[in-house]
């Protein structure tokens, strides 16, 4: 058969990566405890090519490969989301911009329900039982401080609500307990978590799949904040224009992408817990005294791809080279703000989570033309945001939105932070919630001075009261708006001349 496009079967995304120029094939032995992850994190703050672990020590009977920073920045510095481009089928040359419209141009259309086939890659190999020992297993320890080797980090977690047809995806962390046992994260208000107390409701145990090398488009809707009741699968198939080839789990009735790398299928346990954590998380941090006790996943069977299937992890931390849980998490909850502000009819032309905010704050450019329609002031105009954004799953994971004018690009942080640190005037242009859900593993919710759960957001104005209801009244002091075109184009023409 032929093989289908990178962002519709892993491997032939890490061929494309090759292709590019954008993977590190590393034949050398490497110990995944701490070795790999050290690396992986390495190349996502240098912006390296993406480490592709051919040889991990301990790997055996094909499980298995790992790949490092599928979703991290690019090498080529001058397209630095080309790794991104190739998980939805975009040309490489393609902006951050065109990324989020991509991942919003099927809110409107039929959704696409996947197909299901009898077989595929992922059914090559089987292991069910005492064939099954996750300790032997090479799954990686990812920070000094973890509390365990997090085999999952990159993949999908299928469930399906008992009662209505909702199979929801996402990504949730999950770590090695034992021979048969994971135990993950199971957090409110995450979909995974709406659809667990459904379970425990029901009196029984949660059926769950996590599909690790899925396809590339898949992970990236697994990892959208899609309204509730929303089938993941089918906005993939509404995406592509086609629907997912899905083959069924060995031991339960669900449905994983047949091209996955690796599946892992059972049982998450409405009774069993276990401490989970430490874990080195998306703000940078690793709270030794993290007191996590989470659901206990009960591993049934393992089925993965042929030809050394492909682990792909992600090493969350500091963003100074942002990781998934920020080119995938900020820039998806992005959309999906960018989304409801639009059909709430609020004139916001774009949103963004700068990654030197560590995806806490979020930017939303204004159409200024459009806001002086509204003849509203900065008070209203930002409650109304503030209100529709920290009231919405969308929105817990921000903490503070920055309204901006068109004039300011929300992709380029030195613009965000010229125009918040210039016009947003302190103790006047701050609008803040106490009553909405807080985002509780940000470090200052969950060891800060106030409440954890609740509050400590804000919206800060930063636009001058004037620009609410006509043109800017000042020249903007740079080289692109200082001078007129002919002197700019006289200057562009003679730089090379002038030796500068
Ligand atoms: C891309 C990505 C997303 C992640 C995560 C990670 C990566 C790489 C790792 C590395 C494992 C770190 C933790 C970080 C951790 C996390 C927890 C809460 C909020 C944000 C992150 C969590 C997680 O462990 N639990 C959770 O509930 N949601 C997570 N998301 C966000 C969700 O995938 C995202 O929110 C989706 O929209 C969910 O789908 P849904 O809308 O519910 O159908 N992980
Ligand atoms: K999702
Ligand atoms: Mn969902």
């Amino acid at each position: 058969y032929s093989t289908p496009p990178p962002h519709l079967d892993f491997r032939a995304f890490v061929s494309a990566l090759r292709s590019d120029n954008d993977l590190a094939d590393i034949d050398a032995e490497v110990d995944p405890r701490l070795e790999v992850a050290a690396i992986t994190r390495r190349a996502y703050e240098l912006q390296s090519k993406a480490p592709l672990f051919n040889n991990v020590k301990g790997a055996h009977d094909g499980l298995f490969r790992i790949l490092g920073a599928s979703g991290g920045l690019s090498s080529d510095p001058q397209y630095p989301y080309r790794r991104l481009a190739r998980h939805v089928g975009l040309p490489p040359t393609s902006s951050l911009g065109d990324f989020i419209d991509t991942m919003l141009s099927a809110k409107g259309k039929e959704p696409i329900p996947p197909v299901h086939v009898g077989t595929g890659p992922c059914k090559e190999h089987k292991l069910f039982g005492d064939n099954i020992d996750l300790t032997k297993l090479p799954a990686p320890l990812l920070n000094k401080a973890d509390g365990g080797n997090y085999i999952q980090t990159m993949g999908i977690n299928i469930v399906q609500h008992p009662t209505k047809p909702w199979v929801n995806w996402s990504i949730a962390r999950a770590m090695v307990l034992d021979k048969t046992r994971l135990v993950g994260l199971i957090m409110k208000p995450q979909h995974i978590a709406r659809i667990y107390e459904q379970w425990e409701e029901s009196g029984k145990d949660m059926p769950f799949a996590i599909a690790l090398g899925a396809p590339p488009i898949a992970v990236m809707v697994s990892s959208m904040p899609l309204p509730e009741g929303v089938t993941e699968s089918e906005y993939v198939g509404a995406l592509c224009g086609e629907p997912l080839e899905l083959v069924k789990c060995e031991t339960n009735d669900l449905y994983v992408p047949a091209r996955s790398e690796i599946v892992i299928e059972g049982t998450l346990s409405i009774t069993e817990r276990a401490k989970e954590g430490p874990f080195g998380e998306m703000h940078g941090y690793s709270f030794l005294d993290e007191e996590s006790v989470q659901p206990i996943y009960n591993v049934k069977a393992i089925t993965y791809r042929g030809g050394n299937a492909i682990l792909p992890i992600s090493v969350p931390g500091r963003a100074t080279g942002p990781d998934e849980t920020h080119t995938l998490i900020g820039t998806l909850a992005s959309a999906e703000i960018r989304q409801l502000l639009q059909e709430n009819g609020l004139p916001v032309l774009n949103v963004f989570t700068p990654y030197e905010t560590q995806v806490i704050w979020a930017a939303v450019q204004i159409d200024r033309k459009k806001l002086w329609t509204l003849k509203t002031n900065a008070e209203d105009f930002c409650r109304r945001i503030g209100d529709l954004i920290f009231r919405r799953k969308c929105g817990m994971q921000i903490h503070r939105l920055l309204i901006v004018g068109d004039d300011i690009d929300p992709f380029n942080f030195k613009d965000v932070i010229w125009s918040y640190a210039s016009r947003c005037r302190p103790g006047m242009d701050e609008y803040h919630f106490e009553d909405v859900a807080a985002y509780g593993l940000v470090p200052y919710m969950s060891h800060g001075p106030g409440t954890k759960v609740t509050g400590g957001k804000v919206v800060a104005n930063c636009l001058l009261p004037h620009e609410y209801n006509q043109e800017q009244l000042w020249v903007t002091c740079d080289f692109e708006n200082g001078y007129p075109e002919e002197i700019k184009e006289k200057v562009l023409r003679r730089w090379t001349e002038f030796g500068l």
